[in-house]
């Protein structure tokens, strides 16, 4: 039987030789692995790994396996990975509603079942009725909102969060939090999160891997 989760086989990753990371380790679906260390020690590089858009100054070995699947050598697109980051700009030319029908996958088919998505998708981070509005008249909570609304409709079958949570004020950051772990539990998505602060990890309530 295949492991269920995101399964990192052996992973280490070199620069000039030198070992930077080095992980093995299994995310069950809707665990969180939360990943910590100090500046520069290859956290993001390690998602960066995962999503298949690592730099050509590093070099790799070991496996990444999505519920089973190798996914080691697949292009970025196929990899079925969703990532948010702590800058997640939205589209500024485009609506609200726009920016999430850019996300929404391909399989969802014809105007009215992707507009019906779109508008059960804004009831589900509180914003019914925000279709037509532009991105700058958000606050930073709300785009935050829509940033991880547009990923989950991209129906990733795992989630990677590079520090997510840091440009926003504490109130914020605990519903935005609460919503992503939330979300991913609920859809069975295995996560791994970047991230500087001890408060993070604790929410998520999982596993902390250490880099150094
Ligand atoms: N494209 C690149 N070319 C050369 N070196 C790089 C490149 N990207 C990252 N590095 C180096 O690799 C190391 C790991 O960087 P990475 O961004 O993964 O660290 P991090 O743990 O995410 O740091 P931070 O917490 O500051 O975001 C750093 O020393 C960085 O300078």
């Amino acid at each position: 039987m295949p492991e269920p989760g995101l399964t990192l086989e052996n992973v280490i990753i070199r620069r000039d030789g030198h070992v930077l990371v080095e992980i093995s380790d299994n995310v069950a679906p809707g665990e969180v692995l939360t990943v910590m260390g100090p500046s520069g020690s290859g956290k993001s590089t390690l998602l960066s790994y995962v999503i298949g858009t690592l730099d050509t100054t590093f070099s790799a070995q070991g496996r990444v396996v999505l519920n089973g699947a190798d996914i080691t050598d697949l292009p970025p697109e196929a990899r079925h990975v969703g990532i948010l980051f702590q800058d997640e700009l939205l589209f500024p030319h485009l609506s609200v509603g726009q920016n999430l029908a850019f996300g929404l996958h391909a399989s969802v088919k014809g105007r009215p079942e992707r507009m019906r998505r779109i508008e059960s998708a804004l009831e589900d981070i509180g914003l019914a009725g925000f279709a037509d509005r532009d991105p700058d008249t958000l606050s930073g909570g709300q785009k935050a909102r829509v940033a991880l609304m547009r990923m989950l409709l991209s129906a990733p079958k795992a989630l990677l969060l590079d520090e997510p949570f840091s440009r926003l004020d504490t109130e914020r950051r605990d519903q935005i939090r609460t919503l992503v772990f939330e979300q991913a539990r609920a859809k069975g998505l295995p996560v791994l999160l970047v991230t500087h602060d001890t408060a993070d990890a604790d929410a998520a309530g999982g596993r902390v891997h250490r880099l150094d």
